[in-house]
């Protein structure tokens, strides 16, 4: 059984810019895909599409081997086999939480009422609410709401279920434990997801696969490690927090960073000419410049500030008319705010783009 297929869909909402644009993906049943992008990159149509709530121009969408869109088939959203979860819980206010989580049930079949209370009540100790089934939805807490959403999701077993930025209405260590617990669920469960975000830390926790968006297409798309390790362009490394940019330039005499000298031991056999290269804060060290010898770039640069937060401590690094960030989990190097520090990295840590051609070197 195939999970989702999208192939060529297109979807313009008046004007010529597109905002999905020939776009096909293919998601493996089991899978968790996370569509990931800058605000207005085409997450939310596309998760429409899937959903039936947008009607796509051109195209086609299975789900679970079933033709859910184009060559004259539209099925609409009640018949897709979906369960959904949205950023505003939308939860039915008039309904008890069991009551809620139980509704999918009576569009599926002829359960009789015991058996669909009965998964219900399963569906909500999954996660962790199944005290609250006899209270309204506003009797409970929002990560509470969202827990109950969720669980009405997943209580039909449905062959794909949507979750259109469903933490972003939490407080911090909400989201952080629901991430989790949807990550545990999905990975206990096996189901198939398609999930919406512009956080690039949660699409890294629970993507099996993120997909990259741009203007409506697929930027890129792999797992988490395979995007973070190598962005294949400059807007994906940008996105995926690789945001330390420093422009590297080989010359005939020597190496210049972000225009002052840099010291390169290993150059990698760059070629002379310019690089764009992006740079992981991890992999940014400071010291002295003893400290520093051993590595293979190392160049002069101010310390602009050093923020003490919590397990790791950020450096703000001016170097020529940029910034960059440094974190680490050494809290002890003794240089102060407004001193000269020595940075060192390697060339091979760093993602290379030669600087007119915006493609890895
Ligand atoms: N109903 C609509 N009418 C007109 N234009 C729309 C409509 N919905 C989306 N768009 C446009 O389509 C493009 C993609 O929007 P979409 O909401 O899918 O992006 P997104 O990546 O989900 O953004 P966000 O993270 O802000 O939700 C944008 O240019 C947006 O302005």
């Amino acid at each position: 059984m195939s999970g989702v297929e999208i192939a060529r869909l297109c979807k313009t909402f008046g004007g010529d810019v597109p905002a999905i644009d020939e776009l096909s993906l293919a998601i493996e049943p089991g899978e968790m895909l996370v569509l990931l992008g800058p605000s207005g990159c085409g997450k939310t149509t596309l998760l429409r599409c899937l959903s039936g709530l947008e009607r796509p121009d051109s195209g086609e969408i299975s789900i679970a081997d079933q033709r859910v869109f184009g060559d004259r088939v539209e099925v609409p959203t009640h018949r897709r086999d979906l369960g959904m979860v949205f950023q505003n819980y939308a939860l039915w206010p008039h309904m008890s939480v069991v009551e809620n989580v139980e509704f999918p049930l009576r569009y599926r079949g002829r359960l009789p009422r015991e058996e669909r209370r009965r998964r219900a009540h399963e569906a909500l100790s999954l996660v962790e609410c199944e005290h609250l089934g006899d209270r309204l939805p506003s009797q409970i807490s929002g990560g509470q709401q969202q827990r109950v959403a969720l669980a009405r999701a997943l209580v039909g077993e449905p062959s794909l279920i949507l979750f259109d930025e469903p933490l972003s209405n939490l407080d911090y260590r909400l989201r952080v434990q629901l991430r989790q617990q949807i990550r545990e669920l999905h990975r206990s469960l096996g189901f198939t997801g398609v999930y919406v975000t512009h956080d690039q830390t949660e699409a890294m926790q629970l993507g099996s696969r993120v997909v990259v968006l741009e203007r409506g297409r697929v930027a890129q798309v792999g797992t988490p490690e395979q995007l973070f390790r190598s962005p294949k362009s400059p807007y994906v490394a940008d996105f995926l927090g690789i945001d330390n940019r420093v422009a590297l330039e080989r010359k005939r005499e020597g190496w210049l960073a972000n225009g002052l000298p840099a010291q390169v031991a290993d150059g990698h056999g760059l070629p002379e000419g310019r690089y764009d290269l992006f740079l992981r804060a991890s992999d940014i060290s400071i010291g002295t410049p003893a400290a520093m010898a051993g590595y293979g770039v190392t160049l002069a640069a101010t310390l602009h500030d050093k923020v003490f937060a919590g397990e790791v401590t950020e450096w703000i690094l001016q170097l020529g008319d940029t910034r960059i960030r440094a974190v680490s989990g050494h809290h002890d190097v003794a240089a102060l705010v407004g001193e000269r520090v020595v940075v060192g990295f390697e060339l091979k840590s760093a993602v290379v783009f030669r600087s007119e051609a915006s493609t890895p070197y």
